[in-house]
């Protein structure tokens, strides 16, 4: 956990049908991302996860599956393929809804933990969502899910109010997370209080950095 202090933790992941979708691209991108200066990398999949266990920085892993609304890491069974897979840290839904599986997310933890030397970054939507991740036994509190439920707005840019809640509130590390577009945001995510920062599609997502492009140069003409 120390090795994140203060650092930068990018998130490496394509989304289904999309041309940068294989694992060796992913993992490629993660070297790059840490010949950069990223402290930690986020990947997303079990074939993913595997292709960066060659990382010398802790890989965040996660698995995003199931039709239900929770969809980061949903199953205490993805939960523990994330860590087979070679994960250092486990990002797992850490909203207060109801798991697909029935199990609350401190029995998540504890059955995880029983079996694998993982830490566990819950992905939160809310200070109480933070709160109650942090007593269930979460090692870190991500603001990944502000916006995408509807405790929160969808800021334009990162939830920079919810990272300085959970700050205040919370003993367990703040891991901002979440259209943190700009180096800007990333020093202001800091400074309001999170233990690190984590960029994904600034960083790593071409398709979508293009169209920020796309548009500001059709935009010029008019
Ligand atoms: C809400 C959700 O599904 N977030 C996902 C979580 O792993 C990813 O799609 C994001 O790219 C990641 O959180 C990084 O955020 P951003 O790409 O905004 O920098």
């Amino acid at each position: 956990m120390s090795r994140l202090d203060g650092g930068l933790i990018v998130s490496c992941q394509a989304y289904p049908g999309e041309p940068m979708r294989d694992p060796r691209t992913m993992a490629q991108i993660a070297r790059a991302a840490v010949a950069g200066g990223a402290a930690g990398i986020r990947l997303q999949g079990l074939d993913d996860i595997r292709a960066g266990a060659d990382l010398d920085v802790p890989v965040v892993g996660l698995v995003k599956a199931g039709e239900s609304e929770v969809f980061i890491t949903p199953t205490l069974e993805h939960a523990v393929a994330v860590a087979v897979a070679g994960a250092d840290i486990v990002a797992l839904d850490g909203t207060r809804r109801p798991r697909p599986d029935g199990l609350s997310l401190a029995d998540t933890i504890a059955r995880l933990r029983a079996e694998h030397d993982v830490l566990v970054m819950a992905d939160c939507g809310s200070l109480d969502d933070a709160v109650a991740a942090e007593a269930a036994g979460a090692d870190l509190l991500g603001t990944t899910l502000s916006g995408y439920t509807p405790e929160r707005p969808k800021t334009t840019g990162p939830d920079l109010e919810l990272i300085a809640l959970i700050a205040a509130r919370c003993e367990r590390p703040v891991v901002a997370e979440g259209r943190i577009h700009s180096t800007g945001s990333a020093t202001a995510a800091r400074r309001a209080g999170a233990f690190a920062v984590c960029v994904g599609t600034a960083i790593t997502h071409p398709s979508t950095i293009t169209s920020w492009f796309a548009e500001a140069v059709a935009g010029a003409a008019s």
